[in-house]
């Protein structure tokens, strides 16, 4: 099966300075896949690198292969193409996928209406209408109507979290991309939206690169993992494997952390 992601010894630069070195990695088709590291260490820098998006300054070398496309030195229209089509991302903070000035409603209609475009079914007028309100009500938001017609700061964390997710959908990417998707939320609105994430990936038989420095909940979400420090790969593989058996001293460490946090959540440190 050819591989949904391919990233072979992808490395990016700023100038001089390696930020991520000769990473590797593969996702297929309806695959969850972890990316973990503590802050720095060069996650977020993966998945632009991986999609085209890396800001000016910083430069990619090696393989990214999305969906049978190099990414590395492809021109912004063939990524843009990509972008709306075998990929989305959901960023950790939900505003900046969202313009202020619009109804969120007409932002969820923009991607439905490209999508459908280029699958050679265009929607419009009431059919669009009706399509997003469907997929307000897929990413489980109340009363949908009254939703659409809102302004992103009218709306919870929670809510914007889940009208940038709808947005995310409207490409029916292959791909979905979560960088650290919950992290500016409260606890019980992060287990929300990750059981919504959850749901929606095996529903729509999407692969999932799920970025999160949250380690119990990079255990509940997916199925191999890679662990980053410094840009370079320390190790990967399957996640219980790697969590029950690190052989990492970064990653026990990591480990160690995660487990003293618990503790002191639970009132046992
Ligand atoms: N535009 C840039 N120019 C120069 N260095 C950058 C740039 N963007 C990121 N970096 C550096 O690259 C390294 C990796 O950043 P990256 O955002 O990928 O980390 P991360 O693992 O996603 O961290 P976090 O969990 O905090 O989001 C960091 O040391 C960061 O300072």
């Amino acid at each position: 099966m050819t591989a949904l992601l391919s990233l072979e010894n992808l490395s990016v630069h700023a100038g001089g300075k390696a930020l991520v070195s000769n990473l590797s990695l593969s996702l297929n088709r309806g695959e969850r896949l972890g990316l973990i590291g503590e802050s720095g260490s060069g996650k977020s820098l993966t998945s632009l690198a991986a999609t085209g998006l890396l800001p000016t300054g910083l430069s990619a070398s090696g393989s990214a292969i999305l969906a049978g496309k190099q990414v590395i030195g492809a021109s912004d229209r063939e990524l843009n193409k990509l972008r709306g089509t075998a990929v989305a991302i959901v960023f950790q903070e939900p505003l900046t996928a969202l313009d202020p000035l619009m109804r969120v409603g007409k932002q969820v209609a923009e991607p439905l209406a490209r999508r459908a475009q280029r699958d050679g079914a265009p929607l419009s007028g009431a059919a669009l209408d009706k399509a997003v309100l469907a997929l307000l009500d897929e990413v489980a938001l109340p009363d949908p109507q009254r939703m659409a017609t809102s302004y992103p700061h009218e709306l919870s964390g929670g809510q914007r979290q889940r009208i940038a997710i709808a947005m995310a959908l409207a490409c029916k990417p292959d791909l979905l991309i979560a960088d650290e998707p919950t992290t500016a939320l409260d606890v019980t609105t992060q287990a929300e939206i990750l059981g919504l994430l959850d749901r929606l990936v095996r529903e729509r038989n999407m692969a999932l690169l799920f970025i999160s420095h949250d380690l119990p909940v990079v255990a509940n979400t997916v199925e191999r993992v890679v662990v980053l420090r410094q840009g370079e790969t320390v190790e990967a593989g399957n996640v219980a494997e790697v969590f029950g058996n690190p052989r990492h001293d970064y990653t026990k460490s990591l480990l160690a952390a995660a487990r003293r946090l618990d503790d002191a959540m639970e009132g046992r440190a």
